[in-house]
């Protein structure tokens, strides 16, 4: 197995730091339960360290063409497919992920991300604007300056790239603070844009917990905070950053709806209804958690689905064989095992899993709890686990009304084979993101965000830019200035 423990707990001004008056930040191994590095959180030295190489290097960064930006994050693009295996093996021992996913989904989308927006970097312009007597006016498209990007622990390495990609492209610095439970790709990630030329201070790493992201928020120096996390964190977050009028982009967590027609085909909607609650053992934001199963369809649905369920292979996340890694942490088990119960008590029925297998680690199997109502708690609660809820459902009304009786809106995703229903009912969807007939598609290409308290902002696609660049309007006068007096 690769050695996982880094040169030093961060990654400031082009090379790694280390400040072992830190608070201890253990990495587990979730498929073990060992310690496979031992790092520190960052002490107020630290964060000032970075923000101070943050802003020093930010006018510079700024002042280079887009295209000379844009091809140090491509050639960085390049590195991180050129090393993917390693990098997969760093995120699976950091997450516990098997590595038939991190393989595809982890440096795969980061690099993905890197290149889009280092293609785009030679593009953003401003406009100009035609005005009477001669007189115009133009736009310039400016970066916003010192950026921080706070990552969750479920997409690691791809959180860093889709925050620092267009923050870099539009000439801000960053400073990122992963998750504590999964610090190690970001490191990476940085060392690799340093490789790819990246001027020192222009990416920076801080490890730490919630104080630490919280010093980085309230920092005055800082212009836009971009938040991966929780809806309690994101609330805390936003406020910090409102008291500052700092940008903000919030991608917080979700309890999305499915909703299965009759005339739907039913394998691929059994196979939809796997990826959006099993893939990374059910540790995604947009899950469709709610899976509402129209009642022509509900049981020939719920009978292929258990069926299919019996497939999955759990164990080993390093073996390409296996589908169901860990949860993340034992905590995390435990949470998930109380919702597991409640959703029992309430009088819902755990038709599969749900139990602990005979497996070192923070295991737990893929659970398919079918006569789920609406105010139960499984129904309502984000999980962030293996934990799939099946609601019946008559008619498109009731299905559209029930999937949007939640806070959140973060994604929504409907199969059925009538065009027009399909179009309908996205349009109904109180969601930032939706799918017909797929699910849990996020394409660089394509604007991933939430509606409600799922968050505000974009990320990925040409409105990222929009949230990491602002608009200066400049009037130019081609005539003599008058004044009443
Ligand atoms: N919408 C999206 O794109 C995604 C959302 N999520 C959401 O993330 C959550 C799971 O991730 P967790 O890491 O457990 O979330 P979390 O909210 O506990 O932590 C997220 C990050 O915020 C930091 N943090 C905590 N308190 C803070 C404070 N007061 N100020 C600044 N930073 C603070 C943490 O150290 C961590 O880096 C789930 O609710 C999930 O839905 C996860 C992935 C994607």
């Amino acid at each position: 197995m690769i050695n996982a423990q880094p040169h030093a707990s961060h990654f400031v001004n082009g090379v790694p730091l280390e400040d072992a008056n830190g608070a201890a930040l253990p990495v587990i191994y979730p498929a073990t339960g060992d310690t496979i590095a031992e790092l520190h959180a960052a002490t107020p030295a630290v964060i000032e360290a970075a923000l101070f190489a943050a802003e020093a290097a930010q006018a510079e960064w700024a002042a280079m063409s887009g295209t000379e930006r844009g091809r140090i994050l491509r050639r960085a693009a390049d590195l991180l497919r050129r090393r993917n295996q390693a990098l997969s093996e760093i995120e699976t021992l950091d997450t516990g992920k098997p590595i038939q996913e991190t393989l595809v989904a982890d440096a795969t989308s980061a690099a993905d991300a890197l290149e889009y927006f280092g293609g785009l970097a030679g593009s953003l312009t401003g406009e100009h604007i035609q005005l009477p007597g001669g007189d115009f006016a133009y736009t310039r498209r400016e970066a916003l300056g010192v950026c921080v990007g706070i990552g969750a622990w479920n997409y690691p390495i791809q959180i860093a790239a889709w925050k620092s990609a267009p923050a870099l492209a539009c000439g801000n610095t960053m400073v990122f603070k992963p998750s504590e439970t999964t610090p190690l790709s970001a490191l990476k990630l940085a060392e690799i844009f340093f490789e790819a030329g990246l001027p020192p201070g222009v990416f920076n790493v801080v490890q730490g917990y919630g104080d630490v992201g919280a010093a980085l928020v309230t920092d005055p120096r800082v212009a836009k905070v971009s938040l991966t996390g929780s809806v309690p964190t994101g609330k805390k977050v936003y406020a910090a950053a409102a008291a500052q009028m700092k940008h903000a982009t919030m991608e917080l967590g979700g309890k999305s709806p499915l909703v299965i027609f009759d005339d739907a085909d039913l394998e691929s909607a059994v196979s939809a209804a796997i990826n959006a609650n099993f893939y990374s053992t059910g540790q995604v934001c947009s899950n469709g958690t709610r899976v509402f199963v129209q009642a022509g369809i509900h049981d020939a649905f719920v009978k292929r689905l258990s069926d299919r369920m019996q497939n999955a292979r759990l164990g080993d996340p390093m073996d390409p064989e296996t589908t169901i890694g860990p949860m993340v942490s034992a905590r995390q088990r435990e949470i998930v095992e109380g919702f597991i119960a409640k959703g029992k008590d309430e009088g819902a029925t755990l038709v599969a899993g749900g139990t602990i297998p005979d497996l070192p680690g923070f295991f737990i199997t893929p659970a398919l709890f079918t006569g789920v109502t609406d105010d139960m708690t499984i129904a309502r609660d984000e999980i962030f686990g293996p934990v799939m809820s099946v609601l019946r459902f008559e008619t498109e009304d009731e299905a559209l009304r029930r999937a949007n009786d939640t806070e959140f809106g973060l994604a929504a995703g409907v199969f059925t084979r009538d065009l027009a229903r399909a179009h309908r009912m996205v349009a109904g969807f109180e969601a930032g993101t939706c799918w017909i007939n797929t699910y849990n598609l996020t394409p660089v290409e394509m604007p991933f965000g939430g509606a409600k308290m799922s968050g505000i902002g974009r990320e990925n696609s040409r409105a990222a830019i929009e949230h990491y660049s602002q608009l200066k309007s400049v009037y130019v006068a081609m005539n003599p200035t008058e004044a009443p007096f």
